[in-house]
């Protein structure tokens, strides 16, 4: 098993006596190659889970194992897309996706691998400009670039569209498919939308909340690229049978309804 998460539990202490459970024995094997959603309402610990495999979040127990390596720690095995794409305002795209291999790689090789993964999001016309001068999409396109520069062996990407309008975000997932298919990268993603996780994923995790757990997987058995957004219809009707119980008990936490 490429990603094996075994038993997580993640505890937050809100005062000396009260222990808040944000997730609760997280059990979940990924392959090699895999992509990956994690679907849930707000709060079911989504981000919580995914910075814990990034290791930017100690677990509280469990254990995880990537590539048979234990994990406690960033490493440069992992990469981390947020929803903000993080840019540095001063860098024109081309030093923002040179810069974090400044350590590894001589001046020649950064140029190298920089054109080639802004040649794969489509953005080499605009390696001289500044970020303030690209959409928003864009932007996002520069941070995975970014990313895949460093040449994780996971990528973890936390709800990285959900700023974004429709239209942008459907270019987006289509580009996706297309870095997936072409980098065979291990993808974990944190989604609200189940028709994106549907869209996108071999398997989507559904989890839920009070406190954080899994509540089952939906493997995605749909040939690709799934455009037609009809033949994603049934199953998602399935999950959002299963997320409306969830959705519920969040709303009747939060608003005492
Ligand atoms: N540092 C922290 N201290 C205390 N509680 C926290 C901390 N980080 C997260 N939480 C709580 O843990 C729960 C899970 O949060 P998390 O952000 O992982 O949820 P999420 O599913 O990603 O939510 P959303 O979809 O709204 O982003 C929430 O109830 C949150 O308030």
């Amino acid at each position: 098993m490429f990603l094996q998460l075994s038993h997580i539990n993640q505890h937050f202490h809100i005062d000396q006596q009260t222990k808040f459970t944000a997730l609760s024995d997280i059990n979940l094997s990924i392959d090699e190659g895999e992509f990956i959603s994690l679907l849930g309402p707000s709060g079911c610990g989504k981000s919580t889970l995914l910075s814990i495999i990034a290791g930017l979040l100690p677990a509280s127990d469990g254990t995880i194992l990537l590539d048979g390596q234990s994990i406690s720690k960033p490493g440069p095995d992992r990469g981390v897309v947020f929803q903000q794409p993080a840019l540095f305002p001063w860098m024109t795209v081309l030093d923002n996706v040179r810069f974090p291999l400044r350590k590894k790689h001589s001046k020649t090789e950064q140029t190298v691998i920089a054109d080639k993964f802004l040649k794969m999001v489509h953005l080499s016309k605009f390696k001289e400009r500044y970020p303030h001068e690209l959409s928003g999409g864009m932007q996002q396109r520069v941070a995975i670039a970014r990313t895949l520069a460093m040449d994780p062996k996971l990528l973890l990407m936390d709800e990285p569209f959900g700023a974004l309008d429709e239209q942008t975000r459907m270019h987006l997932h289509d580009q996706l498919e297309g870095i997936w298919s072409e980098t065979k990268k291990t993808i974990v993603f944190v989604t609200h939308s189940v028709s994106e996780a549907i869209q996108l994923s071999d398997r989507v995790v559904v989890m839920g909340t009070q406190p954080g757990r899994i509540l089952t997987e939906f493997p995605v058995d749909l040939p690709r690229p799934r455009r037609n957004k009809q033949d994603l219809v049934p199953l998602e009707e399935r999950v959002l049978a299963l997320l409306s119980e969830e959705i519920r008990k969040v709303k009747e936490e939060e608003y005492q309804v």
